[in-house]
């Protein structure tokens, strides 16, 4: 079969915007070609603005030998890739599929294992068939994994009794023991997140293509919350109906085999925060014989809250890559700002290309959400609107434990859900920070607050645990149907 690649032979670099003759039978790689379509646009063209969330390198060389090897590195994803999944989520933006996306806060290389990784699989995949039952539509599945190394942080240093070091900003960037060695931003890091996010792709795509047989037979899953006395009957008879017509619709597809079969093999993407530009646009690359560019070190890089401001770093580069990009919108972002950032980031109204992350918190989204909904529906653009229950509703317990409530995230999703519905617009995925392992680190759904220092494993946010995140999919599943 013959693809189209974004790949090749590297040429020799001789400065940011120049690519160096290529030797007798060696192809250009065109990682710096500027953009003529994209204008004032290269790979490299976000270093001469503003970046907040900046990383204080301390040895710019060493910086430059890094990237310099990444560039030489072959690509993580394709750009076939990139557009089968910027096709899809168009799909989605006219409500025929819906996106599940999810995976650790801060993913780690020293959790870069295969029962790490297949608990993350399985209970996406779980999830996932508990929305397509649900929602009578195709579920995309993107992982926050195989990237999501970096961290954006409230402040750049941290104090611990009366010693101040820098932030802990992800393994991408330095390591999180408080000490002065691990603190300091390390290049070589670059590296070794690139090297661990292709061990991970290479696990996931391997997984993918074998399928998960033993999810055939929800009754074996661990439903012990929809069983529990706290939950009003009809909600316990909902939630036990879903797992019978799941259970139906498995066995039937199974005896259906092969073609078509959603266990025979299964589609993830993979999706980070393109936070760190240094390694963001070291994998960045144009198609040998389109004018397009890629960022080749995930599928869907995604605008934090932090870095969205329209003349920043993270804005211009995003702007000249060809990526379906996330964009997060917290309860601090004005409608115009909205407008401003679709102009910036998808002149040409392509489809399959922006997808809007609101992250209000569940008590702002009333007042936050309806204006943004109203105009851009009235501007007439075609984005893919999904919910992040998690980051606007991070507490902090009295003895100083970051923690997220079970009941605020549901909370957030059935008023996003109520927002879409009273605006006419359609909510058409959503976003979690979770893990396929038994962690205690929200509150909720099996997990008081005593328990939050049993198993609570994340180096930064909290994350929903498998039994947790099973249950939001069942709450949201009994919405879904309520509203077909
Ligand atoms: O995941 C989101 C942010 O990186 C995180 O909430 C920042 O946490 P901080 O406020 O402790 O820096
Ligand atoms: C940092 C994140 O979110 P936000 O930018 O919405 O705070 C995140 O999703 O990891």
């Amino acid at each position: 079969m013959m693809h189209e690649i974004a790949m090749g032979t590297p040429a020799r670099i001789s400065s940011d915007n120049e690519v160096a003759e290529p030797l007798p039978g060696e192809r250009p790689l065109a990682r710096t070609r500027p953009s003529s379509r994209v204008g004032g646009w290269s790979p490299t063209s976000w270093k001469a603005k503003p970046d907040p969330q900046a990383i204080r390198y301390d040895d710019p060389v060493a910086v430059e030998r890094v990237v310099a090897r990444i560039e030489a590195l072959p690509p993580l994803v394709s750009s076939w890739e990139v557009e089968r999944l910027r096709s899809l989520i168009a799909d989605a933006q006219l409500g025929r599929r819906f996106l599940l996306q999810g995976g650790d806060c801060a993913e780690t290389t020293r959790d870069c294992r295969a029962d790490t990784i297949v608990n993350k699989l399985d209970i996406l995949l779980k999830m996932s068939l508990v929305l397509i039952v649900g929602g009578r539509k195709p579920v995309v599945r993107v992982g926050r994994f195989a990237g999501q190394y970096a961290k954006p942080r409230s402040r750049p240093t941290e104090v611990r009794g009366g010693v101040e070091l820098p932030s802990y900003f992800g393994d991408l960037v330095n390591g999180p023991e408080f000490t002065p060695e691990a603190r300091r931003p390390d290049p070589e890091r670059m590296l070794s997140c690139y090297q661990h996010s292709a061990m991970t792709l290479n696990f996931v795509r391997s997984f993918s293509a074998g399928g998960l047989s033993d999810l055939k037979h929800p009754e074996c899953w661990d439903l012990s919350f929809s069983e529990r006395e706290d939950l009003p009957l009809s909600v316990r008879e909902s939630f036990q109906a879903t797992t019978r017509q799941l259970g139906d619709a498995l066995r039937c597809m199974d005896a259906l085999g092969g073609a078509g079969n959603e266990l025979s093999r299964i589609e993830f993407f993979t999706s980070h925060e393109g936070l760190n530009l240094h390694y963001e646009s070291a994998q960045t690359r144009a198609a040998p014989s389109r004018d397009e560019h890629y960022d080749l070190t995930t599928h869907m890089p995604w605008l934090g809250e932090r870095t969205r401001a329209l003349d920043g770093a993270h804005v211009e580069f995003l702007r000249g890559i060809s990526n379906p990009i996330g964009i997060k919108l917290g309860p601090t972002v004005s409608p115009v700002d909205v407008l401003r950032l679709l102009d910036t980031l998808n002149p040409r109204e392509i489809p399959g290309r922006i997808v809007l992350i609101t992250r209000m918190g569940a008590d702002r989204v009333e007042d936050t959400l309806p204006p943004l909904l109203e105009v851009v529906k009235r501007a007439g653009r075609r984005v893919l609107w999904i919910c992040d229950p998690m980051h606007g509703n991070t507490i902090t317990t009295s003895s100083g434990i970051k923690t997220r409530e079970f009941g605020s995230i549901m909370r957030e999703i059935e008023q996003t859900y109520d927002a879409h519905d009273a605006c006419g617009t359609h909510l058409g995925g959503v976003h979690f920070e979770l893990t396929g392992d038994d962690v205690t680190e929200c509150i909720g759904g099996g997990v008081r607050e005593e328990d939050l220092t049993r198993a609570y494993e994340t180096l930064c946010d909290p994350r929903l645990n498998q039994a947790q995140a099973l249950e939001l999919s069942y709450c949201i599943a009994r919405r879904m149907r309520a509203s077909l």
